[in-house]
């Protein structure tokens, strides 16, 4: 049975489990259950810290697991990433009182409070400097206001934390982080392709959508340049003469953009419809 560990809590907790729901595979019904036998697809899914589970990974107790990128950086452990799960976006940055630090040549020789160590420890030895850093579990941002730190290296979605603490980010993100699949490249045991398949499944389908219509045979060409799809649109006949329909499968970000243009090419009978899952 393939051994998955799921975050049990935090920001990546509920995305992950319904990510798995969208792909097929039971999921707990209360937050507070640890395990989660998926009994019919032969997989058994452990609710840990997310920060714990590339150790789990890692050491090769469980086959795979999903997490943050930051957090398996700053583990430090032999697992790698398999597939990026396109959730759980943030980046990772530095941040100061305003005018005070402003650039990240500046970091070496401050005081810097995180609670993602290994991540700052390596930008610092990548860029041969030294630096206190301070490790903290979480709230970093009042570590500048208490005196502990002179400026943070912490997760920064929206910015909205770092302007109520009255600071601001410097210079580039150390990482940009999303939720992944980690596991380790000489371990790939039964039904880890079939997994990864059936959420880059659900990856397709949350970014594409099925777009079909109706337009004049001699406008064909025009309109499938428009709509191409990922092999080729599907073209059929129509019963009104010298009409077809066409399906294609386009990006959900363009998709009334390219409404538009089909519409004012002479397309009628414009649908989209969701796609719930795929195999390509
Ligand atoms: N707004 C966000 N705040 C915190 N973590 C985020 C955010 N958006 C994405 N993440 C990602 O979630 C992971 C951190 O999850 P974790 O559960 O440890 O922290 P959390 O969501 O802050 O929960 P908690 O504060 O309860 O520990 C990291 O990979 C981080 O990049
Ligand atoms: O840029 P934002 O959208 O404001 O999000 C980022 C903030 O959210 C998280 O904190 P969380 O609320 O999880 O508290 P914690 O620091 O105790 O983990 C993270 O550690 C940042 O502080
Ligand atoms: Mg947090």
């Amino acid at each position: 049975m393939l051994r998955i560990a799921i975050p049990n809590k935090g920001t990546l907790s509920q995305p992950a489990s319904q990510m798995l729901r969208d792909a097929g595979y039971r999921q707990r019904t209360d937050p507070k259950d640890l395990i989660c036998r998926d009994e019919p697809n032969n997989v058994e899914f452990f609710y840990l810290r997310p920060r714990d589970i590339a150790t789990y990974v890692g050491t090769g107790d469980l086959d795979l697991g999903i997490t943050g990128r930051d957090l398996l950086v700053d583990s430090g452990v032999a697992a790698s990433e398999v597939l990026d799960l396109a959730f759980g976006g943030a980046t990772f940055r530095w941040a100061a009182p305003p005018g005070t630090i402003t650039s990240a040549d500046e970091v070496g020789g401050r005081r810097i409070a995180t609670a993602y160590p290994g991540v700052v420890e390596r930008y610092l030895a990548e860029h041969n400097l030294k630096a206190d850093v301070v490790r903290l579990d979480g709230a970093v941002e009042n570590a500048v206001r208490l005196g502990v730190a002179d400026l943070i290296a912490d997760v920064v979605e929206t910015g909205a934390t770092l302007r109520q603490a009255g600071l601001v980010t410097l210079g580039e993100p150390l990482l940009r982080s999303s939720a992944i699949i980690i596991g380790r490249p000489d371990h790939t045991p039964a039904g880890v392709s079939q997994l990864i398949r059936r959420l880059q499944g659900v990856l397709v389908a949350r970014s594409y959508v099925m777009l079909a219509y109706d337009v004049r045979a001699d406008l064909l060409e025009n309109a499938t340049a428009l709509t191409p799809g990922i092999e080729s649109p599907t073209v059929s006949p129509l019963h009104r003469e010298g009409w077809v329909a066409v399906q294609a499968m386009v990006q959900r970000a363009s998709v009334h953009q390219v409404m538009d243009e089909l519409y004012e090419l002479g397309a009628r009978a414009i649908l989209v419809t969701d796609i719930a899952n795929c195999r390509l």
